[in-house]
């Protein structure tokens, strides 16, 4: 088991989780979840998380997101000690740095598409209207221009996973997290998906970690960390 996982050839690092814990439950149904797990992703990459379901991927990106606080470890995600700011520190930092798409998209069905890519500006405080502005260049920007009316649910599956995109992408955070973002999809939209996080979203300052078990988008990995069992236990380096 690697004990700490290389960086990026030089880049600067954007997340580096060191020695992760999480337990889950108490006395004798207590689950060692996340044992000593270390990552370093750099800016410029796509870092893919892998491992067979219970081996601790959604755990493990919960803690580096700052959504589930570990037991142990340290996690810095643009340089900051995430689990050392004060809770409304740590809330702020989050919408600031951090887009997080989630596996069912989590898109609020009774606002269009534009008032839920416009959700984060709202909460950074952006007025109304320039942030619907704003949803709508975002919607513009992953190929839907003129959805920004369109309810949620008149979208298909891959059209509603560009639309989480767009809101998890409104306020710029230079850190990506999907949670199997291809999960829902097929094989030919989950490609295309990823395609365009690759050359549309990805630049030098901004990090992409996607949790998959996909084996057909693993081509658009620059490196893949194996997890098991709750640990890291292994590195695929340089794959592009
Ligand atoms: N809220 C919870 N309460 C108790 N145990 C949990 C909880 N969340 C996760 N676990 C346990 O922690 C371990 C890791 O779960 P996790 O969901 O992180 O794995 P995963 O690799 O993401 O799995 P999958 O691919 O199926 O989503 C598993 O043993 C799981 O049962």
């Amino acid at each position: 088991m690697p004990d700490k996982v290389e960086s990026f050839a030089t880049r600067p690092d954007a997340v580096v989780a060191d020695r992760l814990v999480k337990y889950f439950g108490q006395g004798n149904a207590r689950v060692l979840a996340i044992d000593h797990a270390c990552l370093s992703a750099a800016f410029g990459e796509i870092l893919f998380i892998v491992g067979p379901s219970g081996s601790g991927k959604t755990t493990f990106l919960s803690i580096i997101s700052g959504i589930l606080r570990p037991d142990g470890g340290v996690v810095r995600v643009n340089g900051v000690d995430l689990w050392n700011l004060p809770e409304d520190q740590l809330a702020d930092f989050r919408l600031n740095t951090i887009g997080f798409v989630f596996q069912d998209y989590h898109l609020f069905p009774r606002l269009t598409s534009a008032e839920n890519v416009a959700i984060p500006l709202i909460l950074k405080n952006v007025d109304w209207k320039s942030a619907l502005a704003s949803a709508n260049m975002f919607l513009d920007v992953v190929g839907l221009k003129g959805c920004g009316d369109v309810f949620p649910l008149k979208l298909s599956g891959g059209e509603q996973q560009r639309v989480a995109i767009a809101r998890a992408i409104v306020s710029s955070p230079p850190i990506l997290i999907l949670d199997e973002p291809t999960a829902s999809l097929d094989g030919d939209t989950g490609r295309m998906i990823i395609a365009f996080l690759r050359e549309k979203i990805l630049n030098p300052r901004r990090c992409i970690l996607i949790v998959t078990h996909d084996p057909r988008i693993s081509e658009f990995a620059d490196r893949i960390v194996h997890m098991a069992d709750g640990k890291v236990t292994g590195l695929d380096k340089e794959l592009r």
